[in-house]
């Protein structure tokens, strides 16, 4: 059946929250089949095989979750949008070919290698040229002023006109030329740079084989669903997440983790989309699809990143509205001291500032894209800047110094408790617990073989413990703050606590049956990583957990770090916000589940993304796809090496201004060459900023 499409302009999107909900919003209309929403373009392609929702509805669906649709077009989809971009290249191409042509004409005149061609061309025809190849500049500095803007390019656009005024349609139609291929240059960079976050991207399968009906089918990934069988042949990319319910294999994980070392799966392991089955054949249950999958967010993700570079942009162009003046200023100096039109046209052509509004946002995309590669996601251009001014560090133990997958070590039973009752209770509290702590009380019961009962009234105590209702009675466990007095016991804890055990209480109506002990294994690779870190200049490194103070004093201890105890969540966040509020820039690293709140307070939130964990996918601002500490010192690594780049850029561009400058003002330099000239620092930008892709 023939499809329908459409193409929303939607406006008010401004992160990957946004394009869920209103892709989620359109997905739910009659009608509509699928529904791919780009932030970075701000459009929704919708798909239907049957007849699409009326525009006015489709409209005030929109608006009801609080987006405006600015435009709506019929039968458009990704595929068009593509070849629209295309023709708009292939043209724009074609005025730079002519443009080329006409540079080499003009420097052969000058060479004296022919006789002078162009006072051929009438004046009219190379005016037409001019605007014919200039006019997307130009209608930008005229849009742009009509807003009260400055482009980098309106001196130089200026500069073409003054040229044209004087009579000379060559100087103007060259600096034209520049200007496009300035433009060019600017656009292959950030595309470059782009690329290398997108070859990403392009490993995502299209096809998947699922069985249905005990018969192998080929069929679009889009066309999958949730609780579908697909089936992976050895060598093959798998097409989604899901859970391995038949055969075995090795998983190059490379594309999402940067982790060279491949793992293998058998039943009831988890895989992830876009991730590689070596040497072996593995039957899959699909879970999450396309936009859902990790690899799915990891690509809406990149293009949020892009979408912020939109920021530093307008940074760039607020210098130029400081840059511009001056550069005006010179020209009319010039004209005023020396009365020669084409040094005031050089001046104006000369200083053009976008290689200023380059520098920055170049390097930050080069380095977001070395950073994926090795398995380090950072959402945004500006927390690279950010992290290169960081003064604290807090670090997050349960999870994130540790694994956080704590086992059970004592079972202490109390005033007339069993054994075998104590655990059997707790793990019975515990039965719906997503803690580390409750789901090892399950666990250690599991082991005995006790029969856990399931709980009527589980209550959750964030921060404290649990509380359920059970057949015996109300059974509380958790931390000693859930104890009314536990002067009796007292020596017996501190003994246990002494040892940097984490003690659990568990009461029986409001009286003590018992105490577990639990431990945790710390991450070997962080102490290493931290030695390391301390080396970046950071003022203050402290470690924030819920855990008691022994335990954080034993592990921070050992870490030569500070540290704070028996926190709550919202304690920690407290203590992100004390530390900006004395004007420090703070980098939190959490594992994003007891910390999200303060992971999102901080200024950079860096997450151990074990892959998949939601909440740190969405909260935390750089993401560690693998679980490897020694990825947090090649970040800061790649943030000074970035910086550096950042300040060469400028150093440069600026040195080259200043230069171009003084020899355009003084009639040394002509406006075809300045024009030419001009673009040179964008070059030398994009070969330094490149720098940062190789290894
Ligand atoms: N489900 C639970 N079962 C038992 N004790 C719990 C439970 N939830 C919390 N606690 C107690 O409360 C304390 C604080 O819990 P919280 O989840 O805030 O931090 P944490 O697990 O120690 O980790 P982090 O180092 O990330 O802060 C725990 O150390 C534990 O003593
Ligand atoms: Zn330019």
């Amino acid at each position: 059946m023939e499809k329908k499409e459409l193409e929303i302009t939607v406006k008010g999107m401004d992160c990957a929250g946004c394009v869920r909900s209103v892709k989620s919003a359109l997905e739910d209309m009659e009608g509509v089949d699928s529904a791919e929403v780009l932030l970075s373009s701000e459009k929704a392609y919708l798909k239907s095989n049957s007849s699409l929702p009326d525009l006015q509805s489709l409209k005030k669906r929109v608006e009801d979750i609080g987006y405006r649709v600015v435009d709506i077009q019929h039968d458009k989809s990704g595929d068009t949008q593509q070849a629209e971009d295309l023709a708009k290249k292939s043209f724009r191409l074609f005025g730079l070919v002519f443009g080329a042509i006409l540079t080499v004409i003009v420097a052969g005149e000058w060479l004296g290698l022919f006789q002078t061609v162009t006072d051929y061309i009438p004046f009219w025809a190379g005016t037409l040229f001019v605007v014919a190849m200039g006019y997307p500049v130009f209608i930008q500095v005229i849009k742009a002023a009509i807003n009260k803007r400055v482009t980098p390019h309106a001196l130089m656009a200026l500069g073409a006109l003054a040229a044209l005024a004087a009579g000379e349609w060559v100087t103007a139609a060259i600096v034209v030329f520049f200007m496009r291929t300035g433009d060019f240059i600017e656009g292959y960079t950030t595309e470059k740079a782009r690329d290398s976050i997108r070859s990403l991207t392009n490993l995502a399968p299209k096809q998947a084989t699922v069985i249905r009906d005990g018969k192998e089918q080929e069929v679009a990934v889009d066309d999958v669903q949730v609780g579908d069988t697909i089936l992976v042949r050895p060598g093959g990319s798998i097409p989604v997440d899901g859970t391995v319910i038949e055969g075995t294999a090795t998983i190059d994980q490379s594309p999402i983790t940067g982790e060279s070392m491949p793992v293998e799966v058998s039943d009831g392991s988890q895989v992830y989309a876009s991730t590689i089955a070596q040497g072996g054949r593995i039957l899959v249950k699909a879970e999450a699809i396309g936009r859902d999958s990790t690899f799915g967010k990891i690509i809406q993700m990149v293009e949020e990143a892009e979408s912020k570079k939109g920021r530093v942009q307008r940074i760039a162009d607020r210098f130029s509205a400081y840059y511009l003046p001056v550069v005006a200023g010179i020209a009319l100096l010039t004209y005023l001291f020396s009365g020669d039109v084409m040094a005031t046209v050089a001046v104006m052509v000369v200083a053009c500032s976008c290689a200023f509004a380059l520098a920055t946002p170049v390097a930050l995309l080069a380095s977001i894209g070395s950073n994926a590669k090795r398995g380090l996601l950072i959402k945004g251009g500006k927390y690279i800047e950010s992290l290169a001014k960081a003064d604290v560090l807090l670090l997050d133990k349960t999870g994130t110094l540790t694994f956080g997958e704590p086992s059970i070590g004592e079972v202490i039973p109390l005033n007339g408790c069993s054994r075998e009752e104590l655990l059997k209770l707790a793990a019975s509290a515990e039965f719906y617990s997503e803690h580390p702590l409750g789901k090892a009380i399950v666990t250690a019961a599991r082991n005995e073989h006790l029969s856990l009962e399931k709980p009527q009234d589980f209550e959750s105590l964030t921060g404290n413990g649990v509380r359920a209702k059970v057949q015996q009675g109300i059974i509380t466990v958790g931390n000693e703050r859930m104890v009314e007095s536990t002067e009796d016991y007292e020596n017996r804890i501190q003994q246990l606590k002494n040892r940097g055990d984490t003690i659990i209480t568990v009461q029986k109506d409001n009286e003590l049956i018992g105490l577990l002990t639990a431990r945790d294994t710390e991450r070997k690779s962080a102490g290493e990583a931290i030695d390391h870190i301390k080396k970046f200049g950071f003022s203050h490194i402290e470690l924030l957990t819920g855990d008691n103070t022994e335990t954080a004093r034993d592990l921070a201890g050992r870490l030569g770090i500070n540290y704070r105890a028996e926190l709550l969540p919202e304690d920690k966040i407290g203590i992100v916000r004390e530390f900006q509020s004395q004007g420090k820039v703070v980098v939190m690293v959490g594992d994003g589940v007891n910390d999200a709140p303060a992971l999102a307070q901080a200024d950079v939130g860096i997450a151990m993304g074990t892959t998949g964990t939601d909440v740190a996918i969405e909260t935390a601002d750089i993401i560690l796809l693998r679980d490897d500490w020694s990825l947090i010192p090649k970040l800061f690594e790649s943030v000074q090496k970035t910086m550096t780049v950042i300040r060469w850029n400028f150093g440069f561009t600026t040195a080259y201004n200043i230069a171009g400058l003084s020899l355009a003002a003084f009639g040394i330099l002509p406006p075809i060459l300045a024009a030419a000239a001009q673009s040179l620092p964008d070059i030398g930008i994009m070969a330094n900023s490149s720098r940062l892709l190789k290894k």
